[in-house]
């Protein structure tokens, strides 16, 4: 795969947008900027008595809009740039969904899967440790994010409490038991169902039942979409995680794929699946599938220069973050192939965050159905400012997301007398 950054796809979504508003130097440099970025080292003890240090971070990119929030990744990837790209993310998704929060990303260059439950821990701990003087509910609210769960934000909000007292609306993304929100672990994959249905409804006149739906990432993001879009009536051909591909043209059965990731014996990824109908597809051959709709929902930089002219699909809704390359996107958008992009397609996971901070401030629970309803009306209300602002453009969606969202953080920063 070509190697273009997270930082450089961020560059490209911003300045795309920027051109389109005629957005002064100075204000490019002003929002551009990260607040503050800290780097920290975490030390481990291994169980097996060796000692490996990772380096963790914790950029916030914007606060004028409220404090900051973003996600947590582990991951061996993780690096200074790519958290900052993914913490500027984080403040355009705030501003668009119009949610009271700014971006913020945090990150620790540790992979998962090579830690026991107790290594993990003490990752997480020593993190937290390193970096609590940053954090609050009304400072820096951190959620999960790629290679972190709610298992993770609860040892956050424990450790968070040694120092500071116990306060849920400190993370969110945590067990119901801890204060989470009903709805949370679902929210990110339920809003990519809800503007991709409305997408495929508005610009390619399909129902659900017409679409066959292609999904990269099989986690958090990927299997709870992959479920609702079979559940809205979908056929999802295919899925894939870090093992490869699994394609079915007729439709996978996805409740025996999540059986076998989940055996007790297994590694935790779908490698060695097979079923009757069911064919193992290399990662490169991936996005070359048939389908109406690609869902990349694993890493950024997954569509680029060398596997864009391979894509089938009409319509492609960014259920990761920053995974279409600036090159790869004017391909696509020549190509006529409309890109929902991540900061309006994923924002259900960071609009029921906000619900779930809300409800640790009153210390009251809302229904999942409650819940649902009014990440659906947030969302689709961002999907249809966003429609506005492609007439008012002519741009592409992407292009007036960035726009909007652009615009609301510069009338934040002027109105708090940022220059
Ligand atoms: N968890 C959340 O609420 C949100 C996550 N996102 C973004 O969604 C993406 C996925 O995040 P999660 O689902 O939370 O992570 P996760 O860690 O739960 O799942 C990641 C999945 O991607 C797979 N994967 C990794 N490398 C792959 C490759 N080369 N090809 C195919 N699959 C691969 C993994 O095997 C796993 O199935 C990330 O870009 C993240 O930033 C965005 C908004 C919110
Ligand atoms: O739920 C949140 O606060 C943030 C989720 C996140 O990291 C993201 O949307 O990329």
């Amino acid at each position: 795969m070509p190697k273009v950054s997270a930082y450089e796809i961020a560059t490209g979504n911003f300045n795309k947008a920027a051109d389109i508003m005629g957005l002064s130097d100075e204000w490019r440099t002003l929002i551009r900027t990260p607040f503050r970025e800290m780097k920290v080292e975490v030390p481990l003890h291994r169980e097996d008595g060796t000692m490996t240090v990772f380096s963790g971070f914790r950029i916030q990119h914007n606060g004028a809009r409220g404090p900051f929030k973003g996600g947590i990744r582990f991951s061996p990837h993780v690096d200074e740039l790519e958290v900052r790209a993914l913490a500027e993310t984080m403040t355009y998704k705030t501003a668009l969904v119009d949610i009271p929060f700014g971006g913020g990303k945090g990150g620790v260059n540790v992979d998962p899967r090579t830690l026991t439950q107790m290594e993990l821990e003490h990752v997480t701990r020593r993190y937290v440790s390193r970096i609590h003087l940053i954090l609050g509910p009304n400072r820096d609210v951190p959620a999960p994010d790629m290679g972190t769960n709610a298992q993770t934000m609860a040892w956050i909000v424990d450790q968070y409490g040694r120092q500071h007292g116990y306060n849920p609306a400190v993370v969110t993304g945590k067990p119901l038991e801890l204060g989470g929100s009903p709805g949370r672990e679902q929210a990110t994959g339920r809003g990519v169902v809800m503007v991709g249905l409305a997408a495929a409804r508005d610009h390619l006149g399909m129902d659900p039942k017409e679409i066959k739906v292609v999904v990269q990432g099989f986690g958090n993001v990927g299997m709870n979409a992959a479920l609702l879009f079979a559940e809205a009536g979908c056929t999802v051909a295919a899925v894939s995680d870090i093992s490869g591909g699994y394609h079915n043209p007729n439709g996978l059965n996805l409740e025996e794929a999540i059986a076998f990731k989940n055996r007790e014996e297994g590694d935790g990824t779908l490698a060695g699946y097979s079923a009757s109908g069911v064919e193992f597809v290399a990662h490169e051959d991936f996005m070359g599938l048939d389908c109406d709709m690609l869902v990349p929902a694993a890493m950024e930089s997954a569509i680029h220069s060398d596997n864009m002219d391979t894509v089938k699909a009409k319509l492609i809704v960014e259920g990761a973050n920053l995974p279409v390359t600036p090159k790869a996107d004017e391909y696509l958008k020549e190509k006529g192939v409309l890109v929902v992009p991540d900061i309006l397609a994923n924002a259900g996971g960071v609009i029921v965050s906000y619900f779930e901070w809300s409800q640790n401030f009153q210390q009251y629970r809302w229904s999942e159905e409650d819940v649902n309803s009014r990440l659906e009306r947030i969302i689709i209300k961002a999907y249809d400012d966003v429609a506005v602002q492609m007439k008012r453009h002519e741009a592409s969606m992407r292009e007036s997301a960035f726009a909007l969202a652009i615009d609301r953080v510069v009338t934040a920063e002027k109105l708090r007398g940022a220059l």
